[in-house]
């Protein structure tokens, strides 16, 4: 774009680098901008003037040309208003006199570059005709796939996390609570489902609230898994923004930001709340504390949020972690008409319970006896009744599945267990019991407090680490097992600080702090020297809030130097090792000092619950039953009678809930969270992906084409950097290079390595960059084919079928742009060209060429497009079928659910409708396009 262009407002104008928004209209002029309004697409572009990509859209004699209100004018006469172009000329449908100014011309018009680029003898190598074709091909193949959003992330295959991902990541406007025992992946679901929302275009705007100590881990595990880049969002970046915008929120489309930060900042909470978001992820849910009469800042902050955001993710290891009651609560989040009364939520509950036992021969694959169905029709009457027969597997299969769509909070909340989950190593406990020291008067303790810490009463802060046997207990344990890590995790700051200045003093060992009085970078800067294999500290000691969602799987050793009083807080601090990822068995050490409120804990939790060695889903329940039991004991810890009691009875409870939970309702919401039976293809098309190579070799042949090049690195690894020869700037290339790898065990095994599959943002923007350019548009070269005679030709056409429509309607389902490819031999008869080796021809000859031929060809085109236009046709209606039947088949699901589940929404819907609605109209004003020509001239 030269600086003198002159622009005016009115004039219509095409983006070369986006060419999906269609024709847009200048709507704005100012001293160094203009801005760009695209009404196919809705949306509007501001650009320099000086370094606009546009080209503007102009019409000569001779030219048909499309208005808005569909009529089209046979163009006679072109005079200029203003610096708007007026065309004059014949309606093609009245056959009448008149003028269509600028401004009024269709926005679907394109540019329609490859004939007159032909004729005017504009050509490029042969070879870029293919790379067009691949290019659209490929794309095309992409955007159907059930894949998009997962093949791309890297990680794993873990099937119940692809089964959750993929059930909630397809859907509009999810609202979940993803509550996953802890360490099985909730953050990598969350990630699949985000990448999913974006790459289909249901979600473009999304905000994630995490606990500030998490912020850095989110930020990473985004980038690295699903190549999503959030920006942090604190006070100092706000303050920063508010120069360049009234909402700062508003700078960004992924911003990631601390739940404390945002619940002690009113303002930032109103404009958080101004600012609109397609999708709201809050991470550590159970910190959303709820009593009806007595919300929390944070569940109230949250709420509002919730209440105008259409997608919410609730993540959570521990949901009844505060009480069942805030459980209901965040279920009241997602859908709050839905949830209105705990007591209702109570009732229903218990239904589940029934539910889930007559459902239990299903489960195991039994066949259904004349009870179990007299049950299930009193249950679930409506589904009964669309089961006839129930003789074979597959219709009971049919029929469980669902049950569990139907069953209550079946699809809103996802809960896999670890006992169903193979594969993760053996934990084993080591108790250490240790004398008492007389520092620490037992008998007088009052308070349950300086029952579990001793160490934090006033009057011994400064003389407990040289008198307490722990602390010897630990300094004499790191040395023996060197340099295996340590994490150790302790209730209060201050003792961890006092045992790293100890350690730090007496032994010289490696270590470094985690509490809560440290800043977010000191914070990671400590995770991080923890994390270092080589040079890292031998020992991180965290206080309580380093139990909370960390990944520190690479350490296999955990010293709990105290034990928290509630299992769930036990369960968070032994899943930061015993999580996906971890390798070896876990050692569990406990010192404590006998007879102390510490040795009870133990001795309930190993012995009452089994705790450490294994996960206690059951173990909140038990705790809510025997918790005065239990704080009684810790003040007398000597009372042995006192102390049988207890475990006895802790031990009675927890099997019988233990076998409720089982059998009962949990069991269903699991069956449904693991997708059992249901995710294989989607594995199967996944794995198929990744050892097909089709990508290497199309990749290959594009980074070739555009001037990237690539160095074989070893290790299924290239290194790819750009050269002088660059067609154009590739956003996100590396301009130091960057090494890739098309192999997902590779990626995850190296951490700086790109993962390069179908979903990558390079792949995407190599695609584009050839698409939204006009290499391959015309060309012409030599084939040698000696079965011919020489000088035959061939007409090699690419016509494209696409529509126009906003991203919401993710059109790209149902007809991605499809390439038709339609080649005609000189007597203009289809002919498939077996040789795909062309040579390039030197500019005169092809000239000489085109010139002669341009009668016969001009001809051929006008054959190749009315063929094109039956073939696009074809592809239409199934299109339109498909769309059809898939949205007309989801809405009668929804519809018949809802009779049974109230959890599905009126909105949800009442959305299907509207899309279906829309997308039959834009499918209607679809348009075939011609892409790209080649001739071909056959010289053996
Ligand atoms: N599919 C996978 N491939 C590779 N690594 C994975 C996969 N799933 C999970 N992980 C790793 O396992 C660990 C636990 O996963 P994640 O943090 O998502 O669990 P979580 O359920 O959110 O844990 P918490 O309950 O502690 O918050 C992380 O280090 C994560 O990177």
């Amino acid at each position: 774009m030269s600086t003198d262009t002159q622009f005016a407002i009115g004039q219509r104008w095409l983006s070369n680098t986006e060419t999906e928004l269609g024709l847009g209209a200048i709507i704005r002029i100012d001293f160094r901008s203009i801005e760009v309004l695209y009404p196919a697409t809705e949306e509007s572009r501001i650009y320099t003037k000086a370094e606009a990509p546009l080209t503007r859209l102009t019409f000569a004699a001779g030219d048909t040309v499309k208005s808005q209100e569909g009529w089209s004018l046979c163009v006679e006469t072109v005079s200029e208003q203003q610096g708007v172009l007026i065309y004059q000329g014949i309606r093609e449908d009245t056959k009448e006199a008149a003028t269509l100014a600028e401004p009024h011309l269709d926005h679907h018009i394109r540019l329609n570059q490859p004939e007159k680029r032909l004729f005017n003898y504009q050509f490029d190598h042969p070879k870029w005709f293919d790379i067009r074709y691949n290019a659209f091909a490929n794309q095309h193949k992409h955007a159907q796939s059930s894949t998009i959003g997962m093949v791309g992330a890297r990680i794993e295959l873990i099937p119940h996390q692809l089964h959750i991902a993929s059930e909630v990541g397809s859907r509009y406007a999810p609202r979940v609570l993803l509550a996953d025992e802890v360490g099985l992946g909730k953050t990598i679901e969350a990630a699949l489902i985000i990448h999913q929302q974006i790459l289909t275009g249901r979600a473009s705007r999304v905000l994630i609230v995490v606990p500030d100590t998490l912020l850095h881990q989110w930020l990473v595990e985004m980038l690295r898994r699903v190549n999503l880049a959030f920006a942090i969002y604190d006070e100092s970046r706000c303050v920063a923004l508010e120069d360049e915008s009234d909402n700062p929120f508003d700078n960004d489309q992924l911003i990631l930001c601390g739940l404390n930060w945002l619940t002690s900042h009113p303002k930032r909470q109103q404009q958080i709340q101004q600012a609109s978001w397609d999708l709201l992820v809050v991470d550590e849910a159970h910190h959303l504390a709820w009593a009806a009469d007595e919300p929390s800042v944070e569940y109230q902050t949250i709420e509002s949020l919730a209440q105008a955001t259409p997608g919410v993710l609730l993540l959570t290891a521990t949901p009844d972690q505060l009480g069942h009651e805030s459980h209901f609560a965040r279920l009241r989040l997602l859908d709050p008409a839905r949830f209105y009364d705990y007591n209702t939520f109570l009732n229903e509950e218990s239904q589940y319970t029934a539910l889930a036992d007559a459902v239990s021969p299903l489960i195991d694959g039994d066949a259904l006896n004349q009870e179990d169905i007299a049950r299930l029709n009193q249950l679930a009457p409506e589904i009964m009744a669309q089961f006839d027969d129930l003789s074979s597997p597959e219709s009971r299969d049919a029929l469980l599945h669902q049950l569990i769509d139907c069953h209550g909070t079946g699809r809103l909340l996802f809960r896999n267990r670890r006992a169903a989950i193979e594969g993760f190593p053996s934990r084993h406990l080591h108790a250490y019991p240790l004398p008492q020291p007389e520092l620490y008067q037992i008998d007088t303790i009052t308070s349950l407090s300086e029952a579990l810490f001793p160490e934090r009463q006033p009057d011994v802060q400064d003389l407990w680490i040289d008198a307490d046997p722990r602390v010897e207990w630990l300094l004499n344990l790191l040395p023996e097992i060197k340099p295996a890590k340590v994490l150790l995790i302790c209730a209060h700051a201050g003792t961890a600080q006092q045992l790293a200045e100890t350690i730090r003093v007496r032994t010289g060992i490696r270590q470094a702090v985690f509490h809560e009085g440290m800043s977010i970078v000191e914070r990671d800067k400590a995770a991080h020297y923890f994390a270092d294999p080589d040079e890292g500290a031998q020992i991180l000691l965290c206080s309580e809030i380093g139990s909370e969602g960390r990944n520190f799987q690479f350490a296999h050793h955990l010293v709990l130097f105290d034990l928290p009083l509630t299992p769930d807080l036990l369960e968070q601090r032994i899943g930061r090792l015993d999580r996906i990822g971890q390798t070896e068995d876990i050692q569990i050490h406990v010192p404590v000092i006998e007879e102390s409120a510490q040795s009870v804990l133990l001795k309930w939790y190993h012995e009452g619950l089994n705790a450490f060695e294994q996960t206690c889903p059951t173990g909140g329940k038990v705790f809510e039953s025997v918790e005065e039991s239990l704080i009684m004991n810790c003040l007398t810890p000597f009372d042995t009678d006192l102390q049988a009691e207890l475990i006895s009875q802790s031990q009675q409870l927890n099997s019988e809930l233990k076998a409720r939970l089982d059998a009962g309702r949990d069991k269903l919401l699991e069956l449904n969270a693991a997708g059992v039976g249901r995710v294989d293809s989607l594995l199967e098309e996944i794995i198929a992906l990744d050892s097909a190579a089709d990508l290497p070799k199309f990749a290959g042949r594009l980074f070739d084409a555009i001037g990237v090049q690539q160095e074989e690195k070893g290790q299924d690894c290239f290194i790819l950097r750009p050269t002088e020869s660059m067609i154009g700037h590739l956003p996100g290339l590396d301009p130091e290079g960057m090494t890739v790898t098309y192999r997902r065990r590779t990626a995850t095994t190296l951490e700086n390595v790109h993962f390069l599959t179908w979903d990558h943002p390079l792949v995407h923007h190599a695609i584009e960059m050839v698409l939204t350019d006009i290499y391959g548009k015309s060309s012409v070269g030599f084939v040698a084919d000696s079965s011919q005679p020489k000088g035959a030709y061939y007409l090699e056409t690419l016509f494209i079928l696409s529509a126009k429509a906003p991203p919401a309607l993710q059109l790209e389902r149902f007809l991605p742009p499809t390439p038709i490819r339609i080649c005609l031999d000189a007597k203009g008869q289809s002919s498939d060209l077996a040789t795909s080796a062309h040579r390039k021809i030197g500019r005169k000859i092809a000239q000489q060429l085109i010139q002669a031929l341009t009668p016969q060809l001009q001809q051929h085109l006008h054959s190749a497009r009315e063929q094109a236009h039956q073939e696009a046709n074809h592809v239409l209606s199934e299109a339109m079928q498909r769309m059809q039947g898939t949205l007309g088949a989801e809405i009668q699901r929804l519809t018949d659910l809802q009779k049974q589940n109230p959890a599905i929404r009126d909105s949800e819907i009442a959305f299907l409708q509207t899309q279906m609605t829309a997308l039959t109209k834009v499918l209607r004003d679809s348009d075939v396009q011609l892409d790209a020509v080649r001739v071909l001239v056959n010289n053996p």
